[in-house]
């Protein structure tokens, strides 16, 4: 029995580019234009629903099933960008989800990507394994379900689809889902169900359905209790222009009803705009398509549906927007509108990188990424990038924030020259469709950019070293004296003052030689040549001497605080000689 109080759940449909959304899609579709009665065609205008009674007749074992949701109304549009757009209250406006996955590829990043929109919206969802009909040596049992066809399989084609199911599992397993095949699934709320499926031969399409119903009908109770009565609200999918009725707007109705005549608010490019409903439009059945007009008009519709909407003044309305139709209560609808088109729920640092994205959603999405991986957001934009976001982010103090990361949304020319000349922005700039990567980019950058100022710093400050005069190796006494010296611990380096073991300054290490070259730097270890400058062999200096480098106080303290896990032992080993020698006579030196 049909319960008049619970609408037809919103289901869309995700996945990995070319993993067969569109196919699985134009499946359930044909599917279920072949299932139901003539005259029970039911294209929408940018969705498309399936009655339950074309669900009941693909899949017999349903029909003992008692069933009170009315069908399932699918989003033509495939991928999570559609998915992140469409909001209704704040959230998704689809209620749940199929997560395409091709059986052979497994997953992929975009596939990883919907998981994470999932996750975070809080979305039921179920995995369709699809393209099972290419695994080497299925034989094709058109449109039966998918456990009945996998019976009549020999056991090397059954052994595949089973490991390649495994796979699935695993992958989901390691990213915290825990899921199996749908007929081993007894508890669906823990458990992701994966149903194998080909959008080609049909195989397991009834199957997806039946557990999507399953689905709906156990776990979204509430959120389907909207009512079908009431003033209508509903999500802006598209604003389009149309032969002969001007600017239109393809909306999808969630909740309530939509009449001819309604006043009704949605987000404009300047604020809130209200107008009347002119006429509203469902596109012909397919047996009518010869009739001029493409649309057919009703007088009004109810949740879930979607619909052409044509009224005046509807030219800057955003794509995305809610809308809603007025009872005498439009400042409280403005005011709600409005909430819904700025508030981002999002947690903005003191510091961090900047983000724009195209929506409200797709901006929430790329920041609970971000949040995850530890990324500091300090604003958060819809809209396309300008010279103004270059110019504000510029004002970014620590380079690695000075960032601005683009979702889905253009970068407009003269933002686009700026960041072409880094004379004029020292802003890095990095867009991209898929969030996944958008982020690996940067970090990879990051990841740089601090590897390279650890080496300019490494190169900057002066190192700890401690060196041995040998014997035998005093080539000339003084101005300058030459000897010869072992690098005992650290990292010698020319010009740099020298010290006794007991601090007393011995003079100006100027120059320094491997077998008659000049070298700047040597390691623990080797035997080298050096200059001094103020120093005298014998008087002050004896062979077998050992001497420290003279570090400046400031020096170690960048030492001490920032670098020595990048020192090796002997270094450290060194650097705290030394310390030791000056906290002797001053305890807090280099503190
Ligand atoms: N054999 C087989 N091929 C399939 C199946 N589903 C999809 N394909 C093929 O896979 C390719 C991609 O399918 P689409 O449906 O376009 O994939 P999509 O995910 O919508 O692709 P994008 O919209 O580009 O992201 C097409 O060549 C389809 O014919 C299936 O069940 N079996």
């Amino acid at each position: 029995m049909s319960d008049p109080k619970i609408r037809t759940p919103i289901v869309c449909v995700m996945g990995h580019v070319d993993h067969g959304k569109t196919s699985l899609l134009d499946r359930i579709r044909g599917s279920s234009v072949v299932a139901s009665e003539a005259g029970a065609i039911t294209q929408h205008i940018g969705a498309t629903i399936v009655p339950i009674e074309a669900i009941r007749k693909m899949s017999g074992s349903m029909e003992k099933i008692p069933i009170n949701i009315p069908g399932l109304l699918f989003i033509d549009t495939p991928g999570h960008h559609a998915f992140t757009t469409l909001r209704a209250r704040g959230g998704a406006l689809a209620d749940m989800a199929i997560l395409v996955v091709d059986i052979s590829q497994g997953f992929q990043p975009q596939t990883i990507e919907a998981l994470q929109i999932l996750r975070n919206c809080k979305t039921p969802f179920v995995i369709a394994a699809t393209k099972v009909d290419r695994i080497h040596g299925w034989r094709i049992n058109k449109d039966e379900s998918f456990l009945s066809s996998f019976g009549k399989q020999n056991e090397r084609v059954k052994t595949d689809i089973e490991t390649k199911t495994y796979e699935i599992v695993g992958k989901l397993s390691d990213l915290g889902f825990s899921a199996d095949r749908y007929d081993r699934v007894s508890d669906f709320q823990r458990n992701l169900a994966i149903v194998p499926v080909s959008a080609h031969t049909g195989e397991g399409i009834a199957d997806l359905l039946m557990i999507m119903i399953g689905l709906a009908q156990r776990y979204m109770g509430e959120e389907l209790k909207l009512s079908a009565e009431g003033p209508g609200e509903g999500t802006v999918l598209e604003v389009k222009e149309e032969r002969g009725l001007g600017t239109t707007l393809d909306v999808i109705l969630y909740n309530g009803t939509l009449s001819v005549g309604d006043e009704i608010a949605m987000a404009s490019q300047d604020d809130v705009v209200t107008t009347k409903v002119r006429s509203l439009l469902k596109p012909r059945p397919m047996k009518e398509i010869l009739i001029e007009d493409r649309f057919e008009r009703v007088k009004s519709v109810v949740a879930a549906s979607g619909i052409k909407v044509s009224a005046p003044g509807l030219e800057k309305v955003i794509a995305g927007s809610p809308l809603f139709v007025t009872r005498g209560n439009m400042d409280e609808l403005a005011a709600r509108i409005r909430k819904e088109m700025q508030e981002i729920h999002v947690n903005l640092a003191e510091e961090g990188i900047v983000i724009k994205a195209d929506t409200i959603g797709a901006l929430e999405a790329l920041c609970k990424e971000l949040e995850s991986k530890e990324i500091k957001v300090m604003r958060a934009q819809v809209g396309p990038v300008s010279r103004h976001d270059l110019i504000d982010t510029e004002t970014i103090k620590n380079p690695t924030f000075r960032v601005l990361l683009s979702f889905n949304t253009p970068i407009l020319p003269d933002a686009a020259d700026m960041i072409k000349d880094p004379l004029y922005t020292q802003v890095k700039v990095f867009s991209g469709q898929v969030i996944y990567q958008l982020i690996d980019q940067y970090v990879a950058w990051r990841d740089e950019q601090k590897r390279i100022a650890e080496k300019a710093q490494f190169e900057h400050v002066m190192m700890p070293a401690k060196i041995r005069l040998l014997p035998d190796c005093v080539f000339r006494q003084s101005n300058p004296a030459v000897v010869g010296v072992r690098v005992l611990g650290g990292k010698l380096r020319a010009d740099v003052d020298l010290v006794k073991t007991d601090g007393k300054k011995i003079g100006h290490l100027k120059t320094m030689q491997l077998r008659q070259e000049s070298i700047k730097e040597a390691d623990a270890g080797l035997e080298v040549a050096i200059s001094i400058e103020g120093a005298t062999v014998g008087r002050q200096l004896n062979v077998g001497d050992d001497l420290l480098v003279d570090l400046p106080e400031r020096h170690v303290k960048v030492l001490e605080r920032e670098m020595l896990k990048n020192l090796n032992i002997s270094t450290q080993e060194v650097l705290a000689e030394f310390v030791a020698i000056r906290r002797k006579a001053e305890p807090f030196w280099g503190k």
